[in-house]
């Protein structure tokens, strides 16, 4: 076991393995084991504690579609491209219809944030700004194959986003399906992205060298998402807030 890679013991000579083994990291590794979502869907947080979680997630949302603009000029393949710019007009809209990041903005707002220090970011974690840099860096620096590997991810989101919307309406009297129609969004955006994401990499990684790498993509990422739950744990729940960043209203 290592909070980096699979073991070298893991079989990985075929397509079907490397599903087995990605699906095994996801249901061992995935940020909805975290106790911070433990806390969040189940209400047992405050209104301060559920607007830092908004709040530092805005930077992950709004740097997803620069993240895949990254991940679109890996490919000089015409076709990868085609398929993977959804996801950018997906979080930033497009004349007349509304994107993602919008729809997070709305989440934010009802909370009670001003939209303005929101976009501003000026008050997330030092850690939720590291993570999600190097989520940017890592589909920049590493193989094209390890781009869209590490989106993985998104193949365990559904599951999570359900367990979210139901448990945030019924245990918050400050949440209301208007804004939380992020989520709800994502329930069929989701599926789509991940499940060609994953038959991309079972037909591309071709070696066992390459499907471990794979698995490593996903494992990098899923300690991007879990970092930054640490942190909103530390700083809202155990109370240490770093120096500037939020603090929720008495
Ligand atoms: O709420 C979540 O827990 C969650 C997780 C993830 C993920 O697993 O990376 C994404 C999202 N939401 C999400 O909304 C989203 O648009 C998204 C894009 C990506 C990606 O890696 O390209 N992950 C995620």
């Amino acid at each position: 076991m290592s909070a980096y890679s699979i073991s070298a013991t893991v079989p990985l000579d075929n397509a079907a393995q490397l599903e087995e083994t990605l699906r095994h990291i996801g249901a061992t590794r995935y940020h909805s084991l975290h106790p911070f979502h433990k806390l969040l869907h189940g209400g047992k947080l405050n209104k301060g504690q559920v607007q830092a979680w908004a709040l530092n997630r805005y930077y992950y949302q709004s740097t997803i579609p620069i993240k895949d603009a990254v991940v679109i000029s890996r490919f000089r393949d015409r076709a990868t491209r085609q398929e993977w710019r959804h996801r950018i007009e997906d979080h930033d809209g497009d004349t007349g219809a509304e994107g993602g990041i919008e729809r997070w903005r709305k989440l934010t707002e009802g909370l009670g944030l001003d939209s303005a220090y929101v976009e501003s970011t000026e008050g997330i974690l030092p850690a939720t700004r590291f993570a999600v840099e190097a989520y940017v860096h890592f589909v920049r620096d590493r193989t094209p194959l390890e781009a869209i590997a590490s989106s993985l991810t998104e193949l365990f989101a559904p599951n999570l986003h359900e367990e979210r919307i139901s448990g945030m309406l019924k245990y918050y009297d400050f949440v209301n399906p208007d804004i939380m129609s992020y989520f709800s969004r994502r329930l069929t955006q989701a599926p789509r992205d991940a499940g060609f994401a994953l038959d991309y990499v079972k037909q591309h990684a071709t070696t066992p060298a390459e499907r471990r790498a794979v698995c490593n993509a996903l494992i990098f990422k899923t300690n991007v998402l879990w970092v930054q739950l640490d942190a909103l744990y530390h700083a809202y729940v155990d109370g240490h807030v770093p120096p500037g960043a939020f603090v929720p209203a008495k």
